[in-house]
């Protein structure tokens, strides 16, 4: 199979900064050496796939536990200090347990139409924001790096959401507890981002790790950091990520005592049913508020970036809107489906920027994939970046046209291996439903509320690899009244 040998990858990554273009070394490797490469780490090597028919095939062959990478060193840190995983970093019986009982609250979209009310109180304050930092500019309309913004907006909502409590991100003046949650949480997603939500980046650190070029596996660094965390350091008392479930859990308490009934969201449920243990559910609390906040908010800031840049698909999104909404009616989870611009402008915007470039799965038995034999316990790399931008699966790939998703049903195909930005299957991402509803309820009163526009203060924005898709630069945009 070709690829690229050590010292070529060595070249790449250490001379030419490669960790920042993860998802432009895939599209010059496919262009290079084809769909299916291999490359090569000392003794070591990762097979990417760059083919929508070959990513389906990995997929649709997954066992009852797939694997992403290899968490071993992970695991047995867990397991030294007798720390409970989340669902991110399980693997196996474990991770199938936790999957089972987390996903009875979270994966349709019936699940967490419930949190619609929350996730609008967190919309009015963000739009309250937004009066008061452009009112803070010149033209009084700009917002600088909206970035910072939509990270509060997500912190906040997610807490909303998986803790059921405000925090105040979004306040004039954050309360110092949430102050100091906020740096911590900066901290840990640092770390995370270049680590565990990262396997294609964290796969090639292991392999760097096992060839010896870095003195020690990209793990150690992150156990540091979760040793020297405050938040999350889980077992060891009184922490800011567990101050909320334990707060849940003493107003259950006092409810019981007092005979009341006790109805509430995903955190209730966990607490009230006892299906995971209490560190279980501190571990899965920290670790889905680490997936979701980033994320989410990457992929508002480019939404938002792609609709400044194109505003006669922001008027036609507007119009629609208008239409089979109302200007100025508060949208809930079942308007949704009114209004499929609004779900093709999401779609589309991760199509071009998947927060997550590529993904990772070790095999759990042979197969054979491109005409090659991989044998079980191969270490893939799926190249979603690649398959997005490829004129073979979409044409004018490149530009931003969300009506292409409107076309045959494409709003609702699942299987569109192309662009998948959630991944697919059994081990797909849980959080998939919430940050849908966070983003296009978001998505639907910004856009009723503000034209939104390019700043003079914009420079193009490209993406840059962190771990995750990120914009390169600061996107600022101009929120002007809708007349
Ligand atoms: C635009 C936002 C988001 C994107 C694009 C995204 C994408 C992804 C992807 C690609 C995966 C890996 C799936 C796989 O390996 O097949 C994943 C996993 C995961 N995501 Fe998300 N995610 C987002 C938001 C969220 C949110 C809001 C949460 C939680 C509230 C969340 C929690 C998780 C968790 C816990 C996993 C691991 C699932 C498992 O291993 O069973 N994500 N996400």
């Amino acid at each position: 199979m070709p690829g690229p040998n050590t010292l070529y990858n060595l070249y790449e990554f250490f001379w030419k900064d490669g960790f920042g273009r993860i998802h432009e070394i895939q599209q010059k490797h496919t262009q290079e050496y084809g769909k299916i490469f291999k490359s090569h780490f000392g003794p070591q090597f990762v097979v990417s796939i760059a083919d929508r028919d070959m990513v389906a095939q990995v997929l649709r062959a997954e066992g009852r536990a797939p694997q992403r990478a290899n968490m071993e060193s992970w695991q047995e840190y867990r397991d030294l200090r007798g720390r409970a995983t989340g669902l991110i970093s399980a693997e196996g019986e474990q991770w199938l347990k936790m999957r089972s009982v987390l996903r009875q609250k979270i994966l349709k979209p019936k699940d967490v139409a419930v949190y619609s009310e929350g996730v609008n109180e967190v919309i009015a304050d963000l739009i309250k924001r937004i009066h008061t930092l452009r009112s803070q500019e010149e033209d009084g309309e700009t917002v600088t790096n909206v970035n910072n913004l939509f990270f509060k907006y997500s912190m906040e909502g997610v807490a909303t959401i998986l803790y059921e409590c405000r925090l105040g991100c979004l306040e004039n003046n954050i309360p110092q507890q949430t102050v100091e949650y906020i740096e911590a949480l900066e901290l840990m997603f640092s770390m995370f981002k270049t680590t565990m939500y990262a396997e294609y980046l964290s796969c090639v650190f292991d392999l760097l790790a096992a060839a010896s070029i870095l003195q020690q596996p990209l793990c150690a660094e992150l156990q540091h950091a979760l040793q020297s965390s405050p938040l999350l350091a889980e077992s060891s008392g009184d922490k800011p990520g567990q101050i909320h479930v334990d707060n849940k859990l003493k107003a259950i308490q006092s409810q019981l005592d007092q005979g009341e009934g006790v109805h509430g969201g995903l955190l209730t449920h966990l607490l009230v049913s006892k299906e995971l243990t209490l560190e279980e559910i501190y571990a899965n609390m920290t670790e889905m508020l680490l997936a979701g906040v980033d994320t989410t908010s990457f992929t508002l800031s480019w939404a938002i970036y792609l609709l400044a840049k194109h505003p006669e698909v922001q008027q036609r999104v507007y119009e629609e809107i208008a239409n089979k909404l109302g200007k100025d009616q508060v949208p809930v989870a079942h308007d949704v489906p009114k209004l499929p611009l609004i779900r093709a402008v999401l779609k589309e915007t991760l199509r071009l920027y998947p927060v997550l470039p590529g993904n990772g799965r070790v095999t759990q038995k042979d197969l054979i994939i491109g005409g090659y034999l991989i044998p079980k316990g191969t270490q893939l790399a799926l190249c979603h970046y690649a398959t997005s931008y490829s004129e073979e699966n979409f044409s004018v790939a490149n530009e931003f046209r969300p009506e292409r998703w409107l076309r045959k049903d494409n709003l609702d195909r699942v299987d569109n291996f192309g662009s998948i930005p959630f991944g697919y299957g059994i081990r797909s991402c849980i959080g998939k439903r919430i940050a849908e509803l966070e983003i296009h309820l978001a998505l639907i009163q910004l856009i009723q509320n503000f034209e939104i526009k390019v700043s003079p203060k914009t420079e193009p924005v490209l993406a840059k690899t962190h771990g995750l898709l990120t914009p390169g630069n600061s996107i600022n945009v101009r929120f002007s009244d809708r007349k």
